[in-house]
């Protein structure tokens, strides 16, 4: 298919993007037409831009990916994290001619404008990484076509993610029941296991692949929106509760600070991932803190405090827990080893504990599943005391 912003010549149009601090980049618009605002991130993973564009927690945020070559293996139906791509644009240095991967169906170019998502490539990326690094975190701006002024004013008209709640915004607004298992090379998606399990999920903007890797183990999983309430959860008698990942600063999230503190108080198990955990520690009475350019990518190490041992976590968030703010009834449990930020706690005096990385959707050695191992433990232990 003929790319819709493809010319007769079949050259693509020009894009500016534009940083906060006046610095411009010229490149080539690769998505759909129009202009988008945002806070630009960068990711350093060399895999798994699908996911990436798809992951919720991305809401108003322009994604610039630190590996070159953005596209090889298309798109396809089945590594999408929700339904649709939640980035507000995209930065590459260079989308390649031609997509090959036996599951593509459609070219990343392609699914990025039928997707009404504005992206940009030929940009010096190492450039633009290397200065978010050293300035810290940017409001920015794409414009398809256009003035590079119309860029600049558009980048500094966005307010910043500080102070955002969007957890309400990226969530379902409507309770359901998750059943898909986890995806396997030949069988697709599994049908989970009977459940033996009840667990009662916050959706703040769940990743898909989060909600498999429970109904993996035996949970029946029910979705709550955002702002349900804490009775409205623990009327359903659940084994555990679930806070997930997602969008925006946590401190902005107070209906969800609040219905945490009373469902970690009810002693039901409670599991937080990133978003969730950093809700879990502001109901325990800690602080969150923005960082200068935030933690993105699929090789974090990250120290278990309790063995030794390091992981290689995928990580997504721009805020962090303030360590020093944690209550004598939390016990750090992970940190990083890039720079030291705390990655995980467990409340001494509930079964609740938290990680501030992501699992990753294909299991390998040194991921995050063992949490979700400890969480199905915990909630067995329970029923069985
Ligand atoms: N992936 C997430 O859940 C991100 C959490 C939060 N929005 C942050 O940026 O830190």
């Amino acid at each position: 298919m003929k790319h819709p912003l493809t010319n007769s010549n079949g050259a693509r149009p020009r894009a500016t993007l534009a940083l906060q601090d006046g610095t411009l980049f010229e490149g080539t618009a690769i998505g759909a037409a129009g202009q988008t605002s945002g806070e630009i991130v960068f990711n350093t993973s060399m895999t798994g831009y699908q996911e990436i564009l798809t992951d919720p927690s991305y809401t108003r945020q322009i994604v610039t990916l630190t590996y070159p070559h953005i596209g090889n293996t298309g798109i396809n139906p089945e590594d999408g994290e929700s339904a649709r791509v939640q980035a507000a644009g995209l930065i590459i240095r260079d989308l390649p001619l031609l997509a090959s991967n036996f599951r593509s169906t459609q070219s990343l170019s392609d699914y990025l404008a039928q997707q009404g998502v504005v992206a940009i490539a030929d940009i010096d990326t190492r450039k633009l990484t290397r200065l978010l690094r050293e300035k810290g975190a940017q409001n920015g701006a794409i414009v398809v076509g256009g003035e590079p002024g119309q860029a600049l004013a558009l980048a500094r008209a966005f307010p910043g993610l500080e102070g955002m709640d969007l957890a309400r915004v990226a969530s379902t607004q409507t309770a359901y029941e998750w059943t898909e298992g986890p995806w396997q090379l030949g069988a697709g998606f599994a049908p989970a296991p009977a459940p033996h399990l009840h667990v009662v999920a916050f959706d703040y903007g769940v990743k898909n692949n989060i909600l498999r890797m429970l109904a993996g183990r035996g949970c029946r999983v029910t979705v709550l929106p955002a702002q349900a309430g804490a009775q409205e959860a623990l009327a359903l008698a659940p084994d555990g509760i679930f806070l997930s990942n997602g969008p925006g600063d946590p401190q902005a999230c107070d209906y969800a600070i609040e219905a945490a503190r009373t469902l970690i108080d009810s002693g039901t198990p409670v599991f937080g991932i990133c978003l969730g955990h950093q809700i879990m520690a502001l109901a325990s009475g800690a602080r969150t803190v923005k960082m200068k350019f935030g933690h993105r990518g699929a090789n974090h190490p990250v120290q278990d405090l309790a063995t030794g041992k390091v992981a290689i976590t995928s990580q997504n968030h721009g805020f962090a827990v303030d360590a020093a703010t944690l209550p004598a009834n939390c016990r750090v449990t992970h940190v990083s080893l890039f720079d030291g930020t705390l990655q995980g706690f467990e409340r001494t005096d509930r079964p609740a504990f938290c990680f501030q990385g992501h699992p990753e959707a294909s299991p390998g050695p040194h991921d995050l599943a063992g949490l979700f191992d400890k969480f199905v433990t915990m909630m067995e232990s329970r029923n069985h005391a």
